[in-house]
């Protein structure tokens, strides 16, 4: 007889892949992808473990997952993830195109014990974002140079691309 496994229960046990995760030197957030079929693979946060400012445990969960299944396309996925995701890891969501999003604690919870996932959410809500760091589209005039829309032509008529 199969047992069902509820959404409860996978963000549970992303809860306790995070508390855990604080004993063994990583950040308090753990995150599971279930895919439609049901296999599961867990993620926990490496930042400073792995002096790696990407592996929040979200993108942790969507590497192995990826990984382990051989494929860049994790569609009908779904992401568990014992905090709200930063916005970082919604877009790797996006990218991976994890179908929904469901998890525990929020971002004023992070806010809370010094994570600036509010903060980064502001930055992309504010006009005025430059202060906390300029981003910027700069042109070429060097005729010499490389056009910027050389990458995306040379993709274009490339027979042998994988569109993702
Ligand atoms: N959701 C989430 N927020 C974070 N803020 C800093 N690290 C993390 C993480 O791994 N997950």
């Amino acid at each position: 007889m199969s047992t069902t496994v509820t959404a409860e229960q996978y963000l549970a046990r992303s809860i306790q892949l995070a508390t855990a995760n604080v004993l063994n030197s990583g950040g308090p957030f753990g995150a599971m992808i279930v895919t439609a079929d049901g296999r599961t693979f867990d993620g926990v946060n490496r930042v400073t473990a792995d002096n790696d400012p990407t592996a929040h445990a979200e993108v942790t969960a969507i590497r192995t997952a990826c990984r382990e299944l051989g494929t860049f396309d994790l569609t009908g996925a779904v992401l568990y993830t014992s905090c709200e995701p930063c916005p970082m890891c919604l877009a790797s969501a996006l990218w991976a195109r994890v179908q929904r999003v469901v998890f525990a604690a929020d971002r004023h919870d992070a806010a809370s014990v010094g994570f600036d996932d509010a903060v980064f959410y502001e930055y992309f809500e504010n006009q005025d974002r430059d202060s906390l760091m300029p981003v910027a589209k700069l042109g070429l005039d060097d005729p010499q140079a490389p056009t910027p829309l050389e990458p995306f032509n040379t993709w274009n008529t490339l027979e042998s691309r994988i569109d993702y």
